[in-house]
C-alpha cells in the first residue's frame, strides 16, 4: 500500500505550523490540485520539501514517513525535539535541518543515507558524540555540524569526498583525526580541546582522545559561530531587512523633519527680506535640498522642454511642487514631485558633471531629448544654472525592479510571476537595443545598467532609466557606481562599453532568475561590493543543481523550468568574462523572444497578461539544492 504523504504533511503542519505559513496546504493530496507551497512531487510522491524559515516549531517526526524524499529542507526555523530516526529517508541526498532548536543525539541511523551528498545540522543544540558511520556514506560532500553541544573525540572520517566541513563551536576534545589534518584551523576552532594538527599540538597526555569521563568539565572557547541564545531564535535575513530598512526610514524621517524645520526657518527670514533677483529660494520641495542657487536674471525661469514635450509647467510650478526623495544615485538625487495640477513628475538633481558648460550640457540634452522608445523613461525637461542642474522625467509609478525583487522579502510581500519577470527582461532588452543601435555608428553605451535603473510603470512596462548620463559625469562619479554589475574588463580600462552594458544586462537578467541582490538591500549601492551573481550562478549550476539558482518564490509556477533554463542560458552568455563572446543586444532580444516562439512574447500589453503560467512541478533527480547557509 502506497504510504499517504498527504497525511504525513498534513500532521506536520498541525504540529509545527501555528502561525499559518502552510494554509496553502488544503485539500488530501500534495501533488494533485493546487500545488502546496514547499512541496515538490514526482509520480505522485512528495520528493522535495523545502520550507525555509517560516518560523515552524514543535518536532519534525511526522516527517520520517515520506520516505521518497530526496531533499528536504527546514533551515532557519524553530523545530525542536530530537531528530527522527532517519532509516526511512533512504533516498535522501540533500538534507538541511541547521538553524532550529534539535536536541538530543545525532542518530546512528544516519548512516544508512547511503545517498546523501550534503547534511547540514549546524546551529542547533545536539549533544553527544559523532556517530561513527560517516564513511558508510561514500556520496556525502558536505557535512556541517558546528555550533552544537557535541562532546567526545571526532571519529575518524576517511571519506575522501568530503569537501565542506567543520564542527567548530562544540565541546569536542582529544586529537583530530589525521584524516581531516586537510580542512582550515576553522573547521575546528571552538570547541572545548580538540588539539592537532591543523590546531595546536597535543599535549602528551591528551593525545589521542580525552576520556568521557572528564568531557562534562570542558568548557568551549570562544567560537567563531555566531553565538546563539538557549531556547533563542536568530533573525532571519528578512527581519535583519527590516530592521535595516526600518532604520534607514527612521533615519530618513528624523533627517526630512530637520530639513523641513530648516526649511521652515529659512522660508520665514525670506519673507522678512526680500529675495534678491534670481535666487531659487522655495520652499515646497519639502526635502528641502532644491534651493539655493544663484541665477541671474536671464536664466531665471528657463526650464527647457524636449522635443515632442509639451510645455505643460514653469520652473517655479516645479519648485511650489510638494516633494518627496527617491533615492539618491550616483548622478545625484531623484525626486518625486506632484505639480499643483495634480500631475507627477521625477525630478533628478544632479552632481558632478564634467561638461564644458552650459553650451555641451544643452547638445548633450537635445540629443538624450530626441531618443523616443516605450521601454526608455523620457526626458521631458531639463534646466541649468551654475550650481543647479535639474532632469525632469516622467514618473514611473511602479518604481524599480530593484525595489520589487529585493524591496520586501518579508512576510505580506507580493510575489514578483515569472510572467511579469519575462516581460520585464524582455522590455529592458529592447529598451537598451534601441539606445545601443540609435546611437549607431557612435556605439554610445549607457554605462550604469542595474536593477535601480529599470523601472516599471504602470503597465510593468520595464523602461531603461539613466541613458546619457555617464558620458557627462566626472570620473569619480563613474568609478563608485555599478558595484556588483560591472563588467571584468571595466577594472582595468575605467571605459564603459556596450559591451559592457550587456555584461550589466546579464546581472538583471540573473537577478530577476534567482531574486538574489548584486548589491545588498538598501545599503549605500556606489559603495559597497555585493555578492558577485555570476561567479555564484556558475558555481552551483558546475555542481549541476542548477535549478537551485532560481528564486524559491518561482518554484510555485508549472511548466516553467525550460523557460528559466532558457533566461538562464541567455543571463550566462550575456556575463562571458571575454568581451567579444557577448552578443549584441539586439540579439540579446531575439534570443529572449524565442524562449515563448508562439505564444508571443512579442505581443503587445494584452498579450502578456493573458499568457499562461502555471505552478511549477520539477520532475525527476537530481533534486535542487538550497542555497548556500
Ligand atoms: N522616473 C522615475 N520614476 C520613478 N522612480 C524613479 C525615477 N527615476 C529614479 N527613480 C528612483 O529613484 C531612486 C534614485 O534614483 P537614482 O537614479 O538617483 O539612483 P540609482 O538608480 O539608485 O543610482 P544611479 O544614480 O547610479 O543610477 C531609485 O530607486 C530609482 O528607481
Amino acid at each position: 500500500q502506497t504510504p499517504n504523504d498527504g497525511v504525513a504533511l498534513k500532521n506536520f503542519r498541525l504540529t509545527a505550523d501555528s502561525n499559518g505559513m502552510l494554509r496553502d496546504w488544503t485539500g488530501d493530496n500534495p501533488c494533485q490540485g493546487s500545488p502546496w507551497s514547499g512541496v515538490i512531487c514526482s509520480n505522485g510522491r512528495v520528493f522535495e520539501l523545502k520550507l525555509e524559515g517560516l518560523q515552524l516549531s514543535g518536532s519534525i517526526d511526522a516527517l520520517g514517513g515520506l520516505d521518497q524524499l530526496r531533499l528536504l529542507t527546514v533551515k532557519d526555523n524553530n523545530l525542536t525535539g530530537p531528530i527522527p530516526d532517519f532509516s526511512n529517508w533512504r533516498n535522501m541526498q540533500l538534507l538541511y535541518l541547521n538553524g532550529n532548536q534539535f536536541t538530543g543525539p545525532i542518530p546512528e541511523s544516519v548512516g544508512s543515507m547511503w545517498r546523501l551528498a550534503r547534511l547540514n545540522l549546524q546551529n542547533n543544540f545536539l549533544n553527544g558524540t559523532i556517530p561513527n558511520v560517516f564513511d558508510n556514506l561514500t556520496r556525502l560532500q558536505t557535512l556541517r555540524l558546528e555550533g552544537n553541544n557535541l562532546t567526545g573525540a571526532i571519529p575518524p572520517i576517511n571519506n575522501s569526498m568530503i569537501n565542506d566541513f567543520s564542527v567548530a563551536g562544540n565541546q569536542l576534545s582529544g586529537s583530530i583525526p589525521l584524516s581531516l589534518v586537510r580542512f582550515n584551523a576553522s573547521s575546528f576552532l571552538g570547541n572545548g580541546d580538540l588539539c592537532g594538527a591543523p590546531l595546536t599540538a597535543c599535549p602528551e597526555t591528551l593525545a589521542p582522545t580525552v576520556p568521557p569521563e572528564i568531557e562534562p568539565t570542558l568548557q568551549p572557547v570562544s567560537s567563531p559561530v555566531t553565538p546563539r541564545s538557549k531556547g533563542g531564535s536568530r533573525l532571519s535575513t528578512g527581519e535583519i531587512v527590516a530592521i535595516v530598512v526600518g532604520d534607514v526610514a527612521a533615519l530618513m524621517l528624523v533627517t526630512l523633519g530637520f530639513l523641513v524645520y530648516y526649511w521652515r526657518r529659512r522660508s520665514c527670514k525670506n519673507q522678512e527680506k526680500p529675495s534678491k533677483g534670481g535666487e531659487i529660494d522655495r520652499g515646497e520641495f519639502s526635502s528641502g535640498q532644491y534651493s539655493t542657487a544663484q541665477l541671474p536674471d536671464s536664466e531665471k525661469n528657463k526650464l527647457v522642454f524636449l522635443e515632442g514635450s509639451k510645455h505643460v509647467f514653469e520652473l517655479e510650478d516645479l519648485l511650489r511642487a510638494s516633494a518627496e526623495m527617491l533615492g539618491k544615485g550616483s548622478f545625484g538625487t531623484a525626486y518625486k514631485a506632484v505639480l499643483e495640477d495634480g500631475s507627477v513628475v521625477a525630478v533628478k538633481r544632479l552632481k558632478d558633471v564634467s561638461t564644458n558648460g552650459k553650451k555641451e550640457f544643452e547638445q548633450q540634452m537635445e540629443l538624450i531629448g530626441k531618443l523616443k522608445h516605450r521601454n526608455i523613461v523620457p526626458l521631458r525637461a531639463y534646466y541649468y544654472a551654475k550650481g543647479e542642474k535639474l532632469l525632469v522625467y516622467d514618473y514611473q509609478q511602479n518604481g524599480s525592479l530593484y525595489s520589487l525583487l529585493h524591496g520586501n522579502r518579508g512576510p505580506g510581500r507580493t510575489p514578483l510571476d515569472w510572467v511579469t519577470r519575462l516581460k520585464i527582461a524582455l522590455g529592458a532588452a529592447r529598451g537598451l537595443a534601441y539606445l545601443h543601435q540609435e546611437c549607431g555608428s557612435q556605439k554610445i553605451p549607457h554605462g550604469n545598467i542595474k536593477s535601480s535603473n529599470i523601472l516599471l510603470d504602470k503597465n510593468y512596462n520595464a523602461c531603461i532609466a539613466d541613458y546619457g548620463l555617464a558620458l557627462l559625469m566626472t570620473s569619480s562619479a563613474a568609478t563608485t557606481r555599478m558595484a556588483g554589475y560591472r563588467a571584468p574588463e571595466h577594472a582595468d580600462t575605467k571605459r564603459i562599453s556596450q559591451r559592457a552594458d550587456v555584461y550589466s544586462f546579464g546581472v538583471v537578467l540573473l537577478e530577476l532568475l534567482t531574486g538574489k541582490a548584486p548589491v545588498p538591500a538598501y545599503s549605500n549601492a556606489a559603495q559597497e561590493e555585493g555578492i558577485d551573481l555570476p561567479r555564484w550562478v556558475h558555481s552551483v549550476v558546475r555542481e549541476e543543481w542548477t535549478a537551485e539558482v532560481f528564486d524559491i518564490e518561482l518554484m510555485r509556477y508549472r511548466n516553467i523550468e525550460e523557460e528559466m533554463v532558457g533566461l538562464l542560458q541567455v543571463a550566462m552568455v550575456c556575463v562571458s568574462p571575454a568581451p567579444e563572446q557577448r552578443p549584441k543586444m539586439s540579439q540579446v532580444v531575439k534570443m529572449i523572444e524565442d524562449i515563448r516562439p508562439d505564444q508571443g512574447l512579442s505581443m503587445d500589453e494584452e498579450g502578456f497578461e493573458s499568457m499562461s503560467q502555471s505552478p511549477l512541478s520539477l520532475e525527476g533527480p537530481p533534486p535542487s539544492e538550497p542555497p548556500a547557509t
